[in-house]
């Protein structure tokens, strides 16, 4: 695996980037005399610039004329920001984007950036995506969205998959972060469903949810119709591989949110730079 380091003031260059990112206000006041030996305040990066930083980098990936799958959440949603601006500003043109989601979809749609999907355009030069955890081999999880399933067809039909997140996705390995590791099931029988899976990984003291709506108790319904079980691991859960053929191997799941071997970049935004992880 390849790293490349680009601390911000590289990264930052012209400048441009970070303002139309937003993370550079306008130039600071001339001092008053009482605060002349003060220096200019600096801007604090919050989650949400780090996500932002990531998604512009990736979109610098983007030509025009390409096939693009369009992730979903709350980082992917400022990469979808950044075509469509981009689109606007004439930098890029020709553009297909193949959103994996509703949500994505009204997003994309509502900025004018064409769209199409894998039945006419089953390769797909490139995706942009978030994630929930990346792995040190670049295996990730995903889906506490809700969206892996579109996500995971889409994104397995690209010549290369950016992923982009902040800092703080980054686990030793997955399910490591304590957090949701979701699958989608048919909602027949989800209760035999959620047992078979817990029973699965019982080992590595698996608990199995439900994913529903707090002020409700309603179930969370993916946009296929389907239910989300989330998986909670108190011990690493070992070989991936074998994990995901076991869990797909169950009759009532649909697909899992482990996303071994796709990646082929993954662009992380911390507090003192980017990095760039290539496969
Ligand atoms: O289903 C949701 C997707 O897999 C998201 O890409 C993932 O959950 C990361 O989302 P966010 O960028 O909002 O943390």
């Amino acid at each position: 695996m390849r790293t490349m380091a680009i601390p911000y003031p590289h990264f930052l260059g012209s400048e441009k980037p970070a303002m139309e990112a937003g993370l550079l206000g306008p130039p600071p006041s001339p001092p008053s005399s009482s605060a002349a030996s003060l220096p200019p305040p600096v801007a604090a990066l919050t989650q949400d610039n780090l996500k932002r930083i990531a998604a512009y980098k990736a979109v610098d990936y983007v030509q025009s004329g390409m096939v693009v799958g369009l992730g979903t959440g709350s980082t992917a949603c400022h990469a979808v920001d950044r075509i469509a601006d981009l689109l606007r500003q004439g930098k890029l043109s020709g553009i297909v984007g193949i959103p994996t989601s509703t949500q994505t979809h009204q997003q994309a749609l509502s900025l004018g950036i064409p769209l199409s999907d894998l039945d006419s355009h089953p390769s797909l030069d490139l995706a942009i995506d978030g994630a929930d955890e990346v792995d040190p081999y670049l295996n990730l999880v995903k889906g506490r969205g809700g969206s892996l399933l579109r996500e995971k067809m889409v994104e397995g039909a690209c010549k290369k998959f950016v992923v982009i997140v902040d800092e703080s996705k980054l686990v030793k390995h997955l399910g490591g972060s304590g957090l949701a590791m979701p699958v989608e099931i048919v909602p027949f029988c989800w209760k035999f469903t959620a047992e078979r899976l817990r029973l699965l990984f019982e080992d590595a003291g698996c608990a199995a949810k439900l994913r529903t709506f707090s002020e409700t108790g309603e179930p969370f319904v993916t946009d296929n119709k389907n239910y989300i079980v989330d998986l909670y691991f108190k011990k690493d859960i070992g070989d991936l591989k074998a994990a995901s053929d076991a869990i797909l191997r169950l009759a009532g799941v649909v697909e899992h949110g482990m996303f071994i071997d796709m990646a082929t970049t993954v662009i992380v935004a911390g507090k003192l730079g980017v990095k760039v992880l290539n496969k």
